[in-house]
C-alpha cells in the first residue's frame, strides 16, 4: 500500500528524502565528532587513572626500598667497630638478627674495610648472596660511605634473579670500616611480588625496569619478565623512558602492540615503574555504548522521518487540494474555476497567481472568441466562398457563403458535400475541377493551391466550370498563402462569375456574330481572313474567298416583309454552313451578302466546287412554316490567294467584281476571279501598304487575358489601314473618316470589355486605368472635331493620326496597360517588362 503511494517525483517524498539525509549525515559527523572527543577523553582519564595507580605502586616500591635501607642503616649502626674483623663475631651479629630474613628473602652478609666478606647468613642456603653484590657497588659503598641498591643480577645458580641492598658501617668517628648488605631473590616471595601479582584493569599491566640494563624484573604480563626492552637508538620512546622521561603516551611497544603507557621515575633504585594498558579497553566504554547509540540514531531518524512526512503531508494538502480539482476540472471537461486560496503562506500565493493567471486566460480567450466571430463575421460578410487551408490543404474553416455553394453544387451534381466541408482534404477535392478551356496554359486547380502552399507561388488564380444539366457555370478560384506564426495554409477564395462570363460572351458576340444568322459579322470575317493569310502565307497553302450574294431577295422583302427575308438569311445560313468543313468559315458581311473562307486548298477547283455546292443549295426552295415556297438563288464570286491577290482587301474586292460578273451573267451562277493580263491599277492591285508607317505586332505584346489580345490586334490592324486611308486622305476623305471611325469604335468597345476584365479580376490600378481611357477618348474626340473644322488643314488631321496611332493605341497599349499583364502571367512564362515599340 505505502509502496503504491510512495512516488519518487512527489515533493514530499524528495523532501523527506533529503531531510532524512541530512538528518542522518548530522548524526554520523555528530557521532564521529563524539567519539573522537571521547576518545580523547577517556585516554586523558585513563592516563590520569594510570598516573594515580603508579603513583601508588611507585611509593610502595619507594617504601619498601626505603625502609630496608633504614633497617639496613640502623643494623649497621649495632655493629661493633673493633669486631667488624673478626668473622665469628659477625656471623654471631648476623644471626642475632632473625628478622633480616623477613626483609632480605635470600640473605645477609658483611664487609669489613678492606671488602673481605666477614659474615654470610643465607636464608635460602642457595650460595647466591656472596655475588649479588658487585664489587664496583661494594667499593661504592666502602669508598663514598653511600648507601647502593645494587643492579639485578640474573644468576645462573641458582638460576634466579636477584640484587642487593648495601649501608656502610662506621666506626665512632663516622668513618667507613665495613658494609652490610641485604639480599632479595626476586623469583622467591618478596616485597615486590605483591606487585606482580595484579593486573592493570582486563588488558593492563604493572612493570618495573632497570633502567640501567633495560630490564623488566618484575611484571604482571609474566611473558614479559626478565625481557630486556631494545638497545638506545632502536625505540625513541624507551630512550626518553630511560633518560627520565614522567608521564603518559601512546605508544607501540616492542612487541608491535599499541598501549597506552604511564611512566614514573623510582630514583633510589634507578628503576621505572610503568603501567600499560590496551587502547581497545580504554574505548571499550564507546564500543559499549554504540549499537545502543545506533539504534537510538535510526529510532530518531524513524520518528523524524514520520514527523517531517505529517508535517509536509499537511503543509501540502492545500496544494494537493488544489491539484485535484484541476485535474477533475480536466477529467469532467469543465472551464476551470478560481481555486480557494486557505493560508497566505508560498501555496496560497502560487494559487493566487495560478487564478490571475486563469483570469488573464479567461480575458484573453474572450477577445480570441470576439477576435473569432468577428473574423467569421467578416468572412460572412462577402459573397465570395472562402476556405482557410492549413498546409496539408485540409480545411479549416468556410464562410456561410462556401458552406451554402459546396451544399447546393453537391446537391446539383448529385455528390457529397463532405468533400468540400471543414476537415476534408481540399486538394483530393479539386481533382475534379475542371479549367476554363479559355485560360488554357495555366496550372490545374490542384498543382496551383500546392505551389501556393509550398510557397512556390505567391498567388494562384483560375477560372473553371461547373457545369451541370441544369445550367452551366463558371467560377473563379483566387489562392493566396497565409504565414501566421502558429497556422501556415492558404485562403481558397472562390467566386461565381457566370454573370460575368457571360456577360463577355454577349459581348463578343455582339461585337463579332451576326445576331440574326449567328455567322461571324463583318468585323470578325476580316479577322480570319486577315489569320488565314497569314496562315496560308506560312504555310504556301491557298485559300479561296467565296463571295455570296443572294438573288431576287429584294422582292421576298418587300412582298412577304422583313420577318420572313429574317427567315429566309437564317436559313441561307443554315444551308451555307451545311456545304462546309469545321475549318471553313461563313460570315455574314451584311444585307444579303455572305462570304466563306476556304484555307488549305490544293487547286482553284476545289474552291469553285463547294461554291457549286452552295450554289446548288441555295437554288432549292425554301418552304416556311407557314407552307410558302420561296425561291432564291446566289451569285458566287471566287477569288483566291496567292493566285487572284495577296491582301484582304483585294481578295474581297476580287470577289466581289466575280460576284458581279456572275450577277451580269444572270445570276445563280459562280465565276473565278479573271487576274487582269495587264499590269494591275495601282488602286486595285496594289498590295503594298499605301502609307509607309505601320504598326507591326509581336507575340510578346500579348497580356494572356485572350479577349484583350485578340482586340489589341485588330488595334493595330485598324490603326495601319487608318494609317493606309491616312496617306490617301485627299483623294479618298470618304475612306479616311471610314477607318477613322472603325477605329474609334474598336477602342471604345475594347475599353469597355478591358475594364469589365480588370473588374473581375481585381485589378489594383482599375481606377486609374478607366480614367487614362476617358482622357485619350476625350483627346481622340477634340483632335477629331478640330479635324472636321472647315479651315482645318493637314497640320490637324497629321497630328489626329499621330496621336490615334502612337498615343492612343500604341502607347497605351504598351505602356499603360503592362501594368496589369501580371494579372494574366501564368508560370514560366515571361510577361513584357519593358514592350519596346518597334514596329512603327
Ligand atoms: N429581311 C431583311 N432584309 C434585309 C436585311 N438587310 C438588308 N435587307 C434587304 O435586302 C435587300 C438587298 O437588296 P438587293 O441586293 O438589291 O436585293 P436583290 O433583290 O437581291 O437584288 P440583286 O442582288 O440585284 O439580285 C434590301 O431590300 C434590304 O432592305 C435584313 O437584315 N433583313
Amino acid at each position: 500500500m505505502f509502496l503504491q503511494r510512495f512516488q519518487p517525483q512527489s515533493l514530499k517524498t524528495r523532501v523527506t528524502l533529503l531531510t532524512l539525509l541530512i538528518v542522518v549525515l548530522s548524526f554520523l559527523s555528530l557521532a564521529s565528532y563524539m567519539k573522537g572527543l571521547l576518545r580523547e577523553e577517556l585516554l586523558r582519564f585513563t592516563g590520569e587513572q594510570q598516573r594515580s595507580a603508579l603513583n601508588l605502586l611507585t611509593a610502595e616500591v619507594n617504601h619498601g626500598l626505603q625502609d630496608r635501607l633504614d633497617i639496613l642503616k640502623t643494623v649497621a649502626s649495632r655493629v661493633s667497630p673493633t669486631q667488624v674483623d673478626d668473622q665469628a663475631a659477625m656471623n654471631a651479629f648476623l644471626l642475632e638478627r632473625p628478622f633480616l630474613a623477613g626483609l632480605f628473602n635470600s640473605g645477609a652478609m658483611i664487609w669489613n674495610r678492606q671488602g673481605v666478606l666477614q659474615a654470610n647468613m643465607q636464608f635460602l642456603k642457595d650460595g647466591l648472596v656472596a655475588n649479588a653484590l658487585d664489587p664496583q657497588e661494594l667499593a661504592t659503598v666502602l669508598k663514598d660511605g653511600e648507601a647502593v641498591i645494587g643492579r639485578i643480577h640474573f644468576h645462573s645458580k641458582p638460576n634466579a634473579p636477584a640484587f642487593a641492598m648495601a649501608v656502610p658501617i662506621r666506626n665512632l668517628q663516622g668513618e667507613v670500616i665495613g658494609a652490610l648488605a641485604g639480599v632479595i631473590r626476586l623469583d622467591q616471595a618478596n616485597f615486590l611480588s605483591q606487585l606482580a601479582s595484579h593486573r592493570y584493569g582486563k588488558t593492563g599491566n604493572f612493570f618495573l625496569l632497570d633502567a640501567r640494563q633495560r630490564l623488566i624484573f618484575a611484571t604482571s604480563d609474566t611473558p614479559r619478565l626478565m625481557e630486556v626492552l631494545p638497545a638506545p637508538g632502536i625505540s625513541p620512546w624507551i630512550d626518553r623512558f630511560v633518560q627520565g622521561f614522567e608521564g603518559t603516551a601512546r605508544v607501540v611497544n616492542p612487541h608491535g602492540v599499541e598501549v597506552l603507557v604511564s611512566i614514573r621515575q623510582i630514583p633510589l633504585a634507578h628503576w621505572y615503574a610503568s603501567v600499560t594498558l590496551a587502547p581497545e579497553e580504554t574505548f571499550a566504554l564507546i564500543e559499549a555504548i554504540q549499537p545502543r547509540g545506533r539504534l537510538a540514531a535510526l529510532v530518531l531518524a524513524l520518528f523524524c522521518l514520520t514527523l517531517i512526512w505529517l508535517m509536509l503531508r499537511r503543509q501540502l494538502a492545500p496544494m494537493t487540494a488544489a491539484v485535484n480539482t484541476l485535474d477533475g476540472f480536466v477529467r469532467h471537461n469543465q472551464p476551470p474555476q478560481a481555486l480557494p486560496v486557505v493560508r497566505q503562506d508560498e501555496i496560497g500565493q502560487l494559487v493566487g497567481g495560478f487564478n490571475r493567471l486563469l483570469d488573464t486566460l479567461a480575458q484573453q480567450k474572450k477577445v480570441l472568441q470576439d477576435s473569432e466571430i468577428f473574423k467569421q463575421a467578416v468572412l460572412n460578410s462577402v459573397t465570395a466562398e472562402i476556405a482557410v487551408l492549413n498546409r496539408n490543404g485540409v480545411i479549416l474553416t468556410v464562410n456561410d457563403a462556401w458552406r451554402r455553394c459546396s451544399q447546393a453544387c453537391a446537391a446539383e451534381l448529385g455528390q457529397s458535400a463532405s468533400s468540400t466541408e471543414v476537415g476534408a482534404n481540399y486538394l483530393a477535392a479539386c481533382q475534379s475541377v475542371e479549367a476554363d478551356p479559355a485560360a488554357s496554359g495555366t496550372l490545374s486547380a490542384q498543382d496551383g493551391i500546392q505551389a501556393v502552399l509550398d510557397g512556390r507561388s505567391p498567388r494562384f488564380y483560375l477560372e473553371y466550370t461547373c457545369h451541370s444539366s441544369q445550367q452551366q457555370r463558371w467560377f473563379s478560384m483566387s489562392v493566396t498563402p497565409l504565414q501566421g506564426e502558429a497556422l501556415q495554409g492558404a485562403v481558397v477564395s472562390l467566386e461565381d462569375i457566370s454573370e460575368r462570363i457571360q456577360m463577355e460572351k454577349q459581348v463578343r458576340d455582339l461585337a463579332f456574330y451576326d445576331p440574326l444568322t449567328h455567322l461571324p459579322n463583318r468585323r470578325l470575317a476580316l479577322e480570319r481572313l486577315t489569320q488565314q493569310l497569314v496562315r496560308a502565307r506560312r504555310a504556301q497553302t491557298r485559300l479561296a474567298l467565296l463571295f455570296i450574294d443572294l438573288d431576287k431577295f429584294k422582292p421576298i422583302n418587300d412582298a412577304l416583309g422583313h420577318e420572313v427575308g429574317d427567315w429566309v438569311l437564317h436559313a441561307v445560313a443554315q444551308r451555307i454552313q451545311a456545304c462546309l468543313r469545321e475549318s471553313d468559315t461563313a460570315a455574314r458581311l451584311g444585307g444579303d451578302e455572305f462570304v466563306v473562307l476556304l484555307p488549305d486548298l490544293q487547286t482553284s477547283d476545289a474552291a469553285l466546287a463547294v461554291a457549286e455546292k452552295i450554289r446548288a443549295a441555295l437554288a432549292q426552295d425554301f418552304v416556311t412554316t407557314q407552307g410558302l415556297v420561296l425561291s432564291i438563288s446566289s451569285s458566287i464570286g471566287v477569288a483566291l490567294y496567292p493566285d487572284h491577290g495577296e491582301t484582304e482587301k483585294d481578295l474581297l474586292r476580287l470577289g466581289d467584281e466575280a460576284m458581279y460578273r456572275a450577277k451580269k451573267s444572270g445570276c445563280n451562277a459562280v465565276q473565278l476571279c479573271v487576274k487582269p493580263l495587264s499590269a494591275p491599277a495601282p488602286e486595285a492591285c496594289d498590295p503594298a501598304p499605301k502609307s509607309h508607317v505601320h504598326l507591326r505586332w509581336k507575340a510578346a505584346f500579348a497580356s494572356g487575358n485572350p479577349v484583350i489580345d485578340q482586340e489589341h490586334e485588330t488595334l493595330f490592324r485598324l490603326a495601319n489601314t487608318l494609317l493606309d486611308e491616312a496617306a490617301l486622305r485627299r483623294q479618298q476623305p470618304a475612306a479616311f473618316e471610314a477607318a477613322f471611325e472603325a477605329l474609334l469604335a474598336h477602342v471604345v468597345e475594347h475599353f469597355a470589355h478591358e475594364e469589365a476584365i480588370l473588374l473581375a479580376h481585381g485589378f489594383a490600378g482599375m481606377a486609374d486605368h478607366a480614367r487614362q481611357h476617358q482622357v485619350l477618348l476625350a483627346r481622340a474626340h477634340a483632335l477629331h472635331l478640330s479635324a472636321l473644322a472647315a479651315d482645318a488643314g493637314d497640320a490637324t488631321e497629321g497630328e489626329l493620326v499621330k496621336f490615334l496611332v502612337t498615343e492612343l493605341v500604341a502607347g497605351h497599349m504598351l505602356h499603360t496597360d503592362s501594368a496589369f499583364f501580371p494579372l494574366f502571367a501564368t508560370p514560366g512564362v515571361q510577361t513584357l517588362a519593358a514592350p519596346k515599340f518597334s514596329g512603327i
